[in-house]
C-alpha cells in the first residue's frame, strides 16, 4: 500500500466562544513525507492535528482529505490514524504487550495475532524484553516508545505524533530524536510532527510548517525557512535574528538609517576601519563550540554575535563589524 496523500483545504477551526484557533488554511503532506508543524505555544498546532485525527471537528467549508477522499465526516476510528499524545496516555492498569495490542483487540484481532503484531512493533521500538512489564515500571522514554509502537501497531495509513519527546529530559530527548528520525524515514508512513522545539522540527521533518496565531506562515525545507525567511515572525522564531539601524558599504558596517537584518553568526568582528561604524566588545562568553560576543556601538546601538570557537577577541577591544551573505 503507498503512502496516504494529505489534503487540506480551507481548513479552519473557531471554538463555540467565538475565538478562531485556525484561519483557513491550505496544505498538502505528501504521500509518506514527515512534516514538522512548529510554532509556539498556543499557535494552533495540536488543534490542526486533532482536526486531522478526526477528535475535533473542522468548522463548515473545510476540507480534509487523504488519498483525495473527504474524511471530515469520519470518526477517529475509522480514519485510519496512529496518533501519540505528549503525555504517552497508556494504559497504566495493562502491561506493555497489552497496551500495544490495543488496537488491534478493539478492532477484532485474533489474541494470537495481535499478540504477534504487538511483538513486532516492541522489537522495533527495542523493547521486545519488557513486554510483560507494567507501565508504571518503565521509564519515560520507555514509555514513549511504547506510545509510538501501540501507534503502529494498527498499520496506520497516517501518523500523528504531538510533542513526543517533550516530557524527556535533555539528553534523552537528544538521543530519541535521532532514532525517531532513522525509524521515521524507515517506516515511510506520512507523518506529522508537533513540536515548540525548532531543532528537533529541522531534524525530524522532510519540511517544515511554520505557524502563527492560527495561520501558516511558510512551509519548506530546513534550509529554505532559515536562510529565506518570508515574514519577520519566521527569521525570528527559526535561528536568531540581529537587527541594527546603519548600512552596509562592502559588508563594512556604517552609519546609516536603513534596518539591517542578519544572523549572529554572519556578522564578524574587525580592527576598527575607516569610515566604519565602531563599537567596543563589551562582554566574551566561551560556549564550547562558539563563542559569543556583545559589542557596544559607538551610536549606542547593542550587538551580540555567535563566532567561532577559537575566536579571540576581548572585552575592552575597539572593533568594527563586517557583514556576511545578510538580508538587506
Ligand atoms: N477546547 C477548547 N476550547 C476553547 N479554546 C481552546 C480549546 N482548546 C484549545 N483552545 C485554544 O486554541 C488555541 C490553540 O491551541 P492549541 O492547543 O492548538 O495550541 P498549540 O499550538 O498546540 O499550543 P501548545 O504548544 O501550547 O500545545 C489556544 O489559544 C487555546 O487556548
Amino acid at each position: 500500500m503507498s503512502a496516504v496523500r494529505i489534503d487540506l483545504a480551507q481548513c479552519a477551526k473557531t471554538w463555540p466562544d467565538g475565538s478562531r484557533a485556525l484561519h483557513p488554511l491550505d496544505l498538502t503532506v505528501e504521500g509518506g513525507e514527515i512534516l514538522a508543524l512548529l510554532g509556539p505555544s498556543g499557535c494552533g498546532k495540536t488543534t490542526l492535528l486533532r482536526l486531522i485525527a478526526g477528535l475535533e471537528r473542522a468548522d463548515a467549508g473545510s476540507a480534509i482529505r487523504f488519498d483525495g477522499q473527504d474524511v471530515s465526516a469520519l470518526p477517529a476510528e475509522a480514519r485510519g490514524v496512529g496518533v501519540v499524545f505528549q503525555n504517552y496516555a497508556l494504559f497504566p492498569n495493562m502491561n506493555v504487550l497489552d497496551n500495544v495490542a490495543y488496537g488491534l483487540k478493539v478492532r477484532g484481532m485474533p489474541r494470537a495475532g495481535r499478540d504477534a503484531r504487538a511483538r513486532e512493533m516492541l522489537a522495533l521500538v527495542q523493547l521486545d524484553a519488557h513486554a510483560a512489564r507494567r507501565i508504571d515500571q518503565l521509564s519515560g522514554g520507555q514509555r514513549q516508545r511504547v506510545a509510538l509502537a501501540r501507534a503502529l501497531a494498527i498499520r496506520p495509513r497516517v501518523l500523528l505524533l504531538d510533542e513526543p519527546l517533550t516530557a524527556l529530559d535533555a539528553q534523552l530527548r537528544e538521543h530519541l530524536r535521532v532514532e525517531l528520525a532513522q525509524m521515521l524515514r524507515q517506516l515511510g508512513i506520512t507523518t506529522i510532527i508537533v513540536t515548540h522545539d525548532q531543532e528537533e522540527a529541522m531534524m525530524l521533518g522532510n519540511r517544515i510548517a511554520v505557524m502563527s496565531a492560527g495561520r501558516l506562515e511558510q512551509i519548506g525545507d530546513a534550509e529554505t525557512i532559515y536562510h529565506a525567511p518570508r515574514t519577520p515572525f519566521v527569521a525570528q522564531f527559526i535561528g536568531s535574528l540581529c537587527t541594527l539601524q546603519g548600512a552596509a558599504h562592502d559588508g563594512l558596517l556604517v552609519a546609516g538609517d536603513a534596518t539591517l537584518r542578519f544572523r549572529p553568526h554572519q556578522a564578524s568582528l574587525h580592527a576598527p576601519e575607516p569610515g566604519a561604524l565602531t563599537g567596543r566588545v563589551r562582554d566574551r562568553y566561551f560556549l564550547g563550540e562558539s563563542v559569543r560576543l556583545e559589542v557596544r556601538l559607538e551610536d549606542g546601538q547593542h550587538l551580540s554575535i555567535t563566532a567561532p570557537h577559537d575566536n579571540t577577541h576581548q572585552p575592552g577591544e575597539r572593533v568594527s563589524v563586517r557583514l556576511a551573505h545578510f538580508h538587506p
